[in-house]
């Protein structure tokens, strides 16, 4: 997929509107203007940060349409939250426990006109209450995932986890601890690359 191929699947897949589209393209901004200051994503993605980072992160919305609120763990740069906080109005709250990571997607969020948007620099084992949705893109393993952050899952919470090419041996070691209805998608960004989508995950009884 082209930057300009990512562009137009973004906007004929998610209706964007012009608002929300000129937000994209300010966040676009932020990040890379950011990113000589932090390290938030790697020098050589920048040129191609819409397919690898902005369609990366909104191809999430298409596994997760629940207008009630969204975590996202380990938002970092503001991938996927940010991205997915522009698409749709509704709550979201972006874990970060790093504290200049955190300023920034503060930061952001406000430079953007974005107040369902609640940063919240701690530690996801640290978060209570209970999420309609669940995603985290490059924080941990999935086993590992679910054991920091169950606690904010009820019956019907929506995990949507990309997790590159490993997806398959994670979900292996995952159902040694958990059980749940699990499906892992093809991401449209990345071949090889894949997403699991989980719901009524819960930890299995010795
Ligand atoms: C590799 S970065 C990925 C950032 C972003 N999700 C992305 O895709 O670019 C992992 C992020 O997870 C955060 N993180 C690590 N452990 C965490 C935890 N226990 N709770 C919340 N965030 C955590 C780190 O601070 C870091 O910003």
């Amino acid at each position: 997929m082209t930057e300009e191929q990512a562009r137009e699947w973004l906007r004929s897949s998610f209706d964007v509107s012009r608002g929300a589209w000129a937000k994209l393209e300010r966040f676009v901004g932020l990040l890379i203007s950011e990113n000589s200051r932090q390290n938030l994503i790697a020098p050589a993605s920048v040129e191609h940060i819409w397919t690898r980072h902005i369609a990366d992160s909104a191809q999430l919305l298409s596994w997760a349409s629940s207008p009630a609120l969204w975590v996202d763990i380990g938002s970092g740069a503001g991938l996927p939250g940010m991205v997915l906080a522009i698409l749709r109005d509704a709550p979201m709250v972006l874990v970060e426990p790093r504290r200049k990571r955190a300023d920034f997607l503060d930061r952001a969020a406000r430079a953007l006109d974005l107040p369902h948007v609640q940063v919240e620099q701690r530690d996801i084992r640290k978060i209570d209450g209970k999420a309609a949705v669940i995603s985290a893109r490059a924080v941990a393993s999935l086993p590992m995932l679910l054991d920091m952050a169950h606690h904010l899952a009820a019956s019907d919470t929506i995990w949507v986890l990309p997790k590159g090419r490993n997806a398959d041996d994670e979900l292996v070691s995952a159902r040694a601890t958990w059980h749940g209805v699990f499906h892992v998608e093809q991401s449209i960004t990345e071949p090889g690359s894949k997403i699991i989508v989980a719901t009524k995950v819960a930890r299995r009884t010795p």
